[in-house]
């Protein structure tokens, strides 16, 4: 999975620039600045998730996102931790990759 993941958005070395509104996610969790590494991306994802509580409390690898800005981002409203490849894809159209 990493692999593919890591084909679609450069190496870990190379930053990238997030579209203005999953950068507005990543400050809302925290990130600070405009390129982030693939890392820091997912890393403030995941603090995203945790603060906004919208992880199931049941079953905590399951996320609804539904009434949030991440859904509108994902364009789902249901998404399991265990199969990230609705992540994967808005990634694909949120990131730009920066050569320089
Ligand atoms: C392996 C990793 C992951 C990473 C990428 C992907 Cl595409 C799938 C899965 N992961 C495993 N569970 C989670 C997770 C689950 C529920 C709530 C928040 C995070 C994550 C996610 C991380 C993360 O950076 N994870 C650090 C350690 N996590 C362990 C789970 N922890 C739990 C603490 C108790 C409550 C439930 C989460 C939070 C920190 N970043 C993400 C961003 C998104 Cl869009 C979706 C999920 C995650």
């Amino acid at each position: 999975k990493d692999a593919s993941l890591q084909s679609i958005l450069g190496s870990e070395a190379n930053p990238v620039r997030p579209q203005p509104a999953l950068l507005k996610i990543l400050h809302t969790a925290g990130a600070k600045g405009e390129t982030f590494t693939l890392k820091q991306v997912m890393h403030y994802l995941g603090q995203y998730i945790m603060v906004k509580q919208l992880y199931d409390k049941q079953q905590q690898h399951i996320v609804h996102c539904g009434t949030d800005e991440l859904g509108e981002l994902l364009g789902i409203t249901t998404f399991s931790v265990k199969d990230p490849s609705p992540l994967y894809e808005m990634l694909k159209k949120n990131l730009y990759r920066i050569s320089y």
